[in-house]
C-alpha cells in the first residue's frame, strides 16, 4: 500500500514537510477555546448553543430558514478561529457545488482570510477526491471515468439487447434505477446474487444484466455516481489503513441537509468518524505520518466530531434512496449525542411560514413544529387561477415586471415548478416579454450530443480503457466506419482478451477493407499523439507536476483539428449544425477559463470538474435574470419573491407518486420547500387547461391548495375566465361542476373523486372538502357548459379576436375547437372553458 499523504494539510506530509509547515503542526490544537464573539453575535441562544457545543455528536433539527446553514458556517469558522482546528481538519458536506462555494466564502469572509485545505464539498466531489488519490488500492486507474446517467443507460441498453431482456420487460431505465437502488443501499452483485430467487426469471435475467453491467464498468475503468460514494465505502472497510488516514485527518465532520442522505452516504459518514485503533496508529506513525499528540489514553486517535442538520419536512429524495430513518435515528446511531433545536425562522414573513405550517402539518408521523418569526405578517400571498398554462405565465411575466418596477432585482425572483416540461409556456412568455432569464438545469450544456463527442475525445485520450467514450467518437465524425465494423472489433477484443483500444490498432488482421483500416489506424493513432502531449517534462516527472505537459485547451484544440469536428458540422448542410459548432467552440472558451483558473491542473481534474457539476451549479447569482427550476433543485435556497406554478393534480403531486406509498407525503414535502425559499412574496398559480403529451387536459386544483388558510391568500382568476353569459350561473353550480370532469358522476362530482383519492393515498389528516375554498378557486371559472360548435361557427375570443372554427375533436369536456383565427393564427381550445363565445 501506498501512503499518498494530502499537499494541503500541513498535520498530514510524509515526507520533509517545510520548516513552517513543521512548526504549525506541533502548535497544540484543539486547546478548546470558546468561540470568539464575534462568530457568534446576532445568533439567537439556541444557534450559539450549535455553534459552542464541542462534544462528538451534534444534530441540529430545525425547520426551513431558521439558520441551520448558518449555524453550520458559524461553526465551522469558530472552530478555525478559536484554533481548535486546522482548516485541514474540517469535512464539510452540502448538498450542491453550489452551496459549497458559497460556505467557503462565507466561512472566510466570518474568518477575514483564506482557509485553504478546508474540504467543503458534495458527497461526490469529496468521494472522487479521495479515490482518485486511493484508486490504486481497489485496482482502478486514478484517471477512471465517470459516467452519467446517459452513459448508464447506453450501456444497459447494449446489455438488455444481447441478452434479449427486453422480452422480459427490462428497459435501461428501469434497469438502471434498480441498480442504481442497490448500490444506495451497499448491496453489489456478489450480495444481490446469494439472495436471488433462482426460480423468477425476472430476478435471474436482473442479476445478469447487473452482473455485465459491472463488469463493463470495470473493464472501462469507470465508475458511475453511485459507485462513488459506494466505492469509497469499500475502500475504507478493505483498507483501514487507508481509512485511517482520513480518519486522522478530518477531526470535524458536519453535515448539511442530512434528511436526504442514503444508506451508502450515511455509511460513509460512520467510516468517516470511526476512531483509528491503536495497531492502525502504529503503523501510520512508523510511516512518518503524524500522530503525536492526537492519541488517547488507550493510544486510539478518537473519531471525529459530527454535527449533522436537517428537516425532515424537507426530504425531498426518498426516490433517490435518501433514508428519512438517518435524521430519526442519529440519537440512537450516536449515544450521547445533543440534540438542538431552532425554531425562530429568519427568513420568511409570518404569512408565508403559516401557509408552510399548515400544509405540512397534514403529513402523519412527524415532530411536530411550527415556524415563527418576528418580522410581521407580511404581504398576502397571491393566487391566480388562470385558463391555460399561457394565461398563467402571462401573470407570472406581468407580476414579475411589477416587482421589478417596485425595485426587486430580477435575480432575487425565482419561478418553481414540478417538472421540467413545464417551462416552455413559461419560456414563450417570457421571450415575448422580454424578461431576462435563466432555466437552472433542464437541458445541461453538458448533455448535448455535440458536446458529449468532444468530451468522449478527452476521456478517450485520459482513460484508453473506456470503451464507451471510444465507441462514441468511433464514427463521429462520419469516417467510414459502421457498425458491423464495430462490431468485429468488439468481438476481436473480447476474443484476445484485449481493450477496444488495443484492438484498433490491430485492425490491419481484421481483414477489413484498406479505407476503414486506415480510418481506424488514423484515429487511434490521433489519441495516441493527443495522450502524448499530457506527458510532462522529465523536470515535471521528477518534481511531481504537470510541468511541460500541454494544457486542457491544447489538447481539445488538437483533437477538434485532427478530427474535423467542428469542420464537418460547419460544413453540412444541416442549420442545426452551425449551432452545434458553436457549441464546441464553446467548450473549447471552457477549457481556456479552466486552464487559466486552475493552473498547473490536468485533464483528468477538468473532467471530473465537468463530471461534478450539479443542476444548481449554473446558478450564477450576480446574473442578473430570473431563475427557473424545478423544486428539487430550489432546496436550501431563498428568493424575495417565489413563485410556484402548476399547483395541479396530476403535477402536485405528480401523477406518477400519487399512487405510490408515501407519495403525495413526498410530494407535499416538496411543495413545503417551495413555499419556505420565499422571503416576502409568494405566489401560487395554477392553469385550468394544460397541454401535455400533445393532449390538452382539463386540471383539478392540487388538493395541498385546500391545505392553506382562506385568509393567507388572494385568490385572482384570469380576466378572460369571468363567465361571459355575466353570472347567469350560479357560483355553487359552477363549484359543483369543479373543473369538469365530474359534472354529472354523482356524489359531489369532481371534489367528490378527489376525495376519495386522498383517502386511498396520501396520510392527510383531513380531507373534508372544503366547498367554500373550492368556490373562492373555481367560483367564478367560465364554464361555457356545452357550448355547440361545430365546423365554420364564428367565435369571438378574448384574447385571439375573431375566427373560423375549422372542426371540432374530442368528447363531452374534453371537446377541442381547432380554430383559425383571423389575426391570430390556428389555435386549438378546450371548448368547455376557453374564453370565447359564439357570434
Ligand atoms: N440569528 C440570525 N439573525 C439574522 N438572520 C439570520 C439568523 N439566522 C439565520 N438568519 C438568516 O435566515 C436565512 C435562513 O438561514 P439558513 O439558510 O441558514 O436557514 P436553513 O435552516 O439552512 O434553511 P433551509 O432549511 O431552507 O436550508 C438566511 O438568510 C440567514 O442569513
Ligand atoms: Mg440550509
Amino acid at each position: 500500500m501506498t501512503l499518498i499523504l494530502d499537499p494541503d494539510d500541513p498535520t498530514g506530509w510524509r515526507e520533509a514537510p517545510g520548516a513552517a509547515d513543521r512548526e504549525r503542526a506541533d502548535e497544540p490544537r484543539g486547546a478548546g477555546h470558546a468561540a470568539s464573539d464575534r462568530l457568534t453575535a446576532g445568533l439567537n441562544p439556541q444557534q450559539r448553543e450549535a455553534v459552542e457545543y464541542r462534544g462528538q455528536a451534534l444534530l441540529i433539527v430545525a425547520g426551513a430558514g431558521s439558520g441551520k446553514t448558518r449555524v453550520l458556517t458559524h461553526r465551522i469558522a469558530s472552530l478555525i478561529d478559536g484554533r481548535e482546528a486546522w482548516p485541514s481538519q474540517i469535512l464539510a458536506i452540502t448538498f450542491t457545488n453550489k452551496a459549497a462555494a458559497e460556505m467557503r466564502e462565507r466561512v472566510e469572509a466570518l474568518l477575514g482570510e483564506a482557509a485553504g485545505g478546508m474540504w467543503i464539498s458534495t458527497f461526490h466531489s469529496a468521494c472522487v477526491r479521495i479515490l482518485r488519490r486511493e484508486a490504486e488500492a481497489i485496482g482502478l486507474s486514478s484517471t477512471f471515468t465517470i459516467y452519467d446517467s446517459a452513459d448508464q443507460r447506453t450501456i444497459l441498453k447494449r446489455i438488455i439487447k444481447e441478452l434479449d431482456a427486453d422480452t422480459l420487460g427490462f428497459t435501461p431505465a428501469s434497469a438502471q434505477a434498480k441498480i442504481s437502488k442497490l448500490k444506495n443501499e451497499l448491496s453489489d452483485v456478489e450480495t444481490y446474487a446469494r439472495n436471488v430467487n433462482t426460480n423468477d426469471p425476472n430476478d435471474v435475467m436482473f442479476l445478469e444484466i447487473f452482473r455485465q453491467y459491472t463488469r463493463r464498468l470495470r473493464d472501462a475503468s469507470a465508475l458511475d455516481f453511485d459507485d462513488l460514494i459506494s466505492e469509497t465505502v469499500y475502500l475504507f472497510r478493505a483498507f483501514p489503513k487507508v481509512a485511517a488516514l482520513y480518519q486522522r485527518r478530518f477531526r470535524h465532520i458536519l453535515v448539511d441537509e442530512y434528511q436526504d442522505t442514503n444508506h451508502a452516504q450515511y455509511a460513509l459518514i460512520r467510516e468517516l468518524t470511526r476512531p483509528v485503533e491503536p495497531d492502525v496508529v502504529a503503523e501510520l506513525d512508523a510511516h512518518g505520518v503524524l500522530v503525536r499528540g492526537m492519541t488517547d489514553a488507550t493510544g486510539a486517535i478518537p473519531g471525529a466530531s459530527l454535527t449533522v442538520v436537517g428537516d425532515s419536512d424537507q426530504s425531498i429524495y426518498a426516490f433517490r434512496g435518501a433514508d428519512i430513518r438517518n435524521i430519526v435515528e442519529f440519537e440512537r446511531d450516536f449515544p450521547g449525542a445533543k440534540v438542538v433545536l431552532l425554531e425562530q425562522n429568519y427568513r420568511s414573513t409570518q404569512n408565508i411560514l403559516s401557509a408552510a405550517n399548515s400544509v405540512i402539518s397534514n403529513n402523519f408521523d412527524r415532530k411536530d413544529k411550527k415556524l415563527w418569526t418576528a418580522d410581521g405578517d407580511g404581504d398576502k400571498i397571491t393566487g391566480y387561477t388562470g385558463y391555460s398554462a399561457h394565461d398563467e405565465a402571462q401573470f407570472v411575466a406581468d407580476e414579475i415586471e411589477a416587482l421589478h418596477r417596485a425595485g426587486v432585482a430580477y435575480r432575487d425572483i425565482a419561478v418553481f415548478y414540478r417538472t421540467n416540461a413545464q417551462t416552455r409556456a413559461l419560456e414563450e412568455i417570457f421571450v415575448r416579454s422580454a424578461l431576462p432569464y435563466r432555466v437552472v438545469g433542464g437541458t445541461k450544456f453538458y448533455e448535448r450530443a455535440e458536446i458529449k463527442d468532444a468530451m468522449a475525445y478527452l476521456i478517450a485520450v485520459a482513460n484508453p480503457l473506456d470503451e464507451l467514450a471510444i465507441r462514441r467518437i468511433l464514427n463521429t465524425p462520419k469516417r467510414g466506419i459502421g457498425p458491423a465494423t464495430e462490431t468485429s472489433i468488439a468481438s476481436f477484443a473480447e476474443q484476445n482478451d484485449l481493450s477496444f483500444r488495443q484492438a484498433m490498432r490491430a485492425a490491419d488482421g481484421l481483414g477489413l477493407g484498406p479505407k476503414v483500416t486506415k480510418a481506424i489506424l488514423d484515429l487511434a493513432n490521433l489519441l495516441d499523439a493527443a495522450a502524448a502531449m499530457l506527458v510532462p517534462s522529465q523536470k515535471g516527472i521528477d518534481e511531481g507536476t504537470n510541468e511541460g505537459a500541454s494544457k486542457v485547451s491544447e489538447v481539445l484544440a488538437f483533437l477538434i483539428e485532427g478530427s474535423k469536428l467542428v469542420e464537418t458540422l460547419r460544413t453540412s448542410r444541416d442549420p442545426q449544425d452551425e449551432t452545434r459548432a458553436e457549441n464546441v467552440e464553446e467548450l473549447l472558451a471552457q477549457t481556456k477559463d479552466f486552464d487559466r483558473e486552475n493552473p498547473g491542473a490536468g485533464l483528468v481534474d477538468f473532467l471530473t470538474q465537468v463530471s461534478l457539476v450539479a443542476a444548481a451549479d449554473e446558478l450564477d447569482d450576480a446574473s442578473g435574470t430570473v431563475s427557473l427550476m424545478t423544486l428539487h433543485t430550489a432546496k436550501g435556497l431563498e428568493y424575495h419573491a417565489v413563485f410556484l406554478t402548476g399547483l395541479e393534480e396530476g403535477l402536485l403531486p405528480h401523477q406518477m407518486s400519487a399512487s405510490e406509498p408515501g407519495g403525495p407525503a413526498e410530494e407535499r414535502r416538496l411543495f413545503y420547500v417551495g413555499i419556505t425559499r420565499a422571503r416576502k412574496r409568494l405566489y401560487l398559480s395554477l392553469a385550468m387547461s394544460r397541454a401535455q403529451f400533445g393532449e390538452v387536459s382539463v386540471a383539478m386544483p392540487s388538493r395541498y391548495l385546500q391545505e392553506i388558510p382562506d385568509e393567507l391568500v388572494d385568490w385572482k382568476q384570469s380576466p378572460g375566465m369571468a363567465n361571459s353569459r355575466g353570472g347567469s350561473q350560479p357560483r355553487a353550480l359552477n363549484a359543483r361542476r369543479g373543473f369538469g370532469g365530474g359534472a354529472g358522476s354523482g356524489g359531489g362530482g369532481a371534489w367528490g373523486t378527489r376525495d376519495r383519492d386522498l383517502e386511498r393515498f396520501s396520510v392527510t389528516k383531513s380531507a373534508a372538502p372544503k366547498t367554500e375554498w373550492a368556490n373562492r378557486v373555481t367560483g367564478t371559472v367560465r364554464d361555457n357548459g356545452d357550448l355547440t360548435l361545430e365546423a365554420g361557427d364564428r367565435i369571438r375570443h378574448t384574447d385571439f379576436g375573431e375566427g373560423t372554427v375549422r372542426q371540432v375533436t374530442g368528447e363531452g369536456t374534453k371537446r377541442i375547437a381547432h380554430v383559425a383565427f383571423d389575426a391570430a393564427g390556428q389555435k386549438k381550445l378546450l371548448i368547455k372553458i376557453a374564453p370565447i363565445e359564439k357570434l
